[in-house]
């Protein structure tokens, strides 16, 4: 099979015009799949695909644009964070360790003392006590693996949700901000076992085919295959293959927001979307890397 002919097996469009993605046959090896789309397809390459250089702070906005602020990955280290002007904050996940009400509380005050108009929050694995079928496992094995949870209450973490009261939080669902279609959805592939974790493959596509078409910006936890998601201690990619293809053959959106893999921060385009990956911890989880600021033209302003 050509390169060309396994791309349209990953992609097919209904007798209704609507696009299908299918479970790619490299899911299970992301590293494999980067090199075979890349040699095959080029998909990865110049020009269409290349690095972009982050917008300094003091950039002026744009007339009839909005500005988002991007970060990820801040586990519960948001002290002596200095954020950037900008219009709506999105937060990718991992705002904590493990989920505890404590921390959950510490993020919520920090996000009620930021100046933004609108604040998008989604969850990432850290946020065990989120997941609730994650939690219902856990307390039947006896908080084996994570014994500092055990401390906990099922009524302390129950609504543990409505502790974020400074913030729209989504989770598998959209908002419409200043115009914008915003779609969040906490999911990644499974690995060591944390919260909102799924095994690559139709069990994560499941969660990628809910995300409507006609979105603007994406949020997930995660990065798609090929963008920011290179694990160099592994010398793995680790992005998710579904994803990546209902981004890029389905879901279309200008902006896909992640973090996740924090050696990955940076931002990248594919001449299209433009994929971020703004975790502000490093791989030693030293909160490091700046908010990455990224203007959109407002809806119906073309
Ligand atoms: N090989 C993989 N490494 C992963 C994956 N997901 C995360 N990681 C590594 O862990 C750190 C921190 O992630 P966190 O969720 O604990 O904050 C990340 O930067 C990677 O180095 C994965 O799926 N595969
Ligand atoms: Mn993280
Ligand atoms: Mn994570």
């Amino acid at each position: 099979l050509t390169g060309s002919a396994l791309g349209a097996m990953a992609r097919r469009i209904s007798s209704q015009g609507k696009v299908t993605i299918s479970v790619d046959e490299y899911s299970s090896n992301p590293t494999q799949a980067f090199t075979h789309y890349n040699i095959n397809q080029s998909r990865f390459q110049p020009p269409h695909v290349h690095m972009v250089e982050p917008l300094p702070y003091d950039a002026p906005k744009p007339v009839g644009h909005t500005r988002f602020v991007c970060v990820s990955d801040t586990h519960s280290r948001t002290d002596g964070i200095q954020m950037p002007f900008g219009d709506v904050l999105l937060h990718t996940g991992d705002f904590t360790e493990l989920g505890l009400p404590s921390e959950v509380k510490k993020f919520n005050d920090w996000l009620g003392s930021l100046p933004y108009e609108f604040k998008v929050v989604i969850a990432g694995n850290h946020e065990l006590t989120f997941d609730k079928d994650f939690m219902a496992e856990l307390i039947k094995q006896d908080y084996y693996r994570f014994p500092s949870v055990s401390k906990l209450k099922t009524e302390d973490f129950d609504d543990v949700q409505s502790v974020l009261t400074n913030c729209v939080y989504l989770q598998d669902s959209e908002i419409t901000i200043k115009g914008f279609r915003i779609y969040g959805t906490p999911w990644t592939p499974r690995f060591n076992g944390w919260g909102f974790n799924l095994p690559r493959g139709q069990s994560l596509l499941d969660k990628w085919n809910q995300i409507p078409e006609d979105v603007d910006i994406l949020m997930t936890h995660g990065p798609p295959l090929g963008f920011r998601d290179w694990v160099p201690k592994e010398l793995q990619r680790v992005g998710c293959v579904e994803l990546l293809n209902t981004v890029q053959k389905r879901v279309r959106p200008k902006l896909h927001a992640y973090g996740g893999i924090h050696e990955g921060y940076g931002i990248m385009t594919d001449g299209y979307t433009t994929f971020i990956n703004s975790s502000t911890c490093t791989v030693s989880f030293q909160p490091t890397n700046p908010a990455i600021i990224f203007d959109l033209p407002n809806p119906g302003n073309s």
